[in-house]
């Protein structure tokens, strides 16, 4: 486990967690557990940031208009969460490590910034773009998700992950970035592939995402053909 650093002011500063996807579509196997980690770690607000283009899979089924509609519609009247609609301002592959270095500009160095992810997300983060940058700009917090194991798939990025794992929340308020925790969250077997498939099969999806996305996909025919 890391010390803090000298850096660390030692004031609890207040954190700003962005939760970053494709979401097509956003669904309850993302909105649960992190309202579950806001609850567990005091978090009063997460961004949510779809992104345009996918760096690491095909183009996704709906359109990114589409998608900031369900990510907008799933946590309209709920107050834990915003939407950042940047990423989808830029045509080229929305590489997170350049959202966060203009996150990182636009709320200073010293502000605490969290980079929200799942397990399955930890396991290919050795093939972002730049990914051994990522803890400059940011903490990440990593969610567990069925099905995928705990133990990581290169002994540098196993190496890199041990170095900086903390186990209390507290520490990602101590300083602006460079920690990882992984949270305590809720395990729900639910990802968008599984909705597309059921939506094509002409199954309900009641079940795994909001009532109001629901409606919308339904309204555009998304993910039938
Ligand atoms: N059920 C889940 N539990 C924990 N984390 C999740 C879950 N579903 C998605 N995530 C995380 O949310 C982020 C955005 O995920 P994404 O929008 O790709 O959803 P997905 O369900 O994984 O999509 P797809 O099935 O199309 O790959 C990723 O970091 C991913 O790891
Ligand atoms: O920067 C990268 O190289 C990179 C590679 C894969 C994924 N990401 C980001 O990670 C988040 C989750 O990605 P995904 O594909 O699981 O929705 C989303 O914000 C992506 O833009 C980022």
């Amino acid at each position: 486990m890391p010390t803090i650093p000298s850096r660390s002011t030692g004031e609890t500063a207040s954190l700003l967690a962005f939760f970053g996807g494709t979401f097509d579509p956003i669904h309850f196997g993302h909105l649960k557990p992190v309202t579950q980690l806001a609850q567990n770690t005091g978090l009063d607000h997460v961004i949510l940031l779809p992104n345009n283009v996918p760096p690491h899979r095909p183009q996704p089924g709906a359109s990114p208009q589409q998608r900031l509609h369900m990510v907008e519609l799933a946590v309209e009247g709920n107050p834990l969460f915003s939407v950042d609609p940047r990423e989808l301002a830029v045509d080229t592959p929305s590489y997170t490590i350049e959202t966060l270095a203009t996150l990182r500009k636009e709320h200073g160095e010293s502000c605490p910034l969290a980079f929200i992810i799942g397990q399955d997300s930890l396991l290919t983060l050795h093939k972002w773009h730049r990914w051994g940058s990522l803890l400059d700009f940011c903490h990440l917090i990593v969610m567990a998700r069925p099905g995928y194991h705990e133990q990581l798939d290169t002994p540098e990025l196993q190496r890199w992950y041990d170095a900086h794992r903390v186990t209390d929340a507290e520490n990602l308020r101590h300083q602006p970035a460079g920690f990882i925790y992984q949270a305590n969250t809720p395990l729900l077997n639910i990802s968008a592939t599984e909705i597309r498939q059921r939506r094509k099969a002409g199954l309900d999806c009641s079940d795994l995402l909001p009532d109001a996305v629901e409606r919308y996909i339904e309204s555009q025919g998304l993910y039938r053909a």
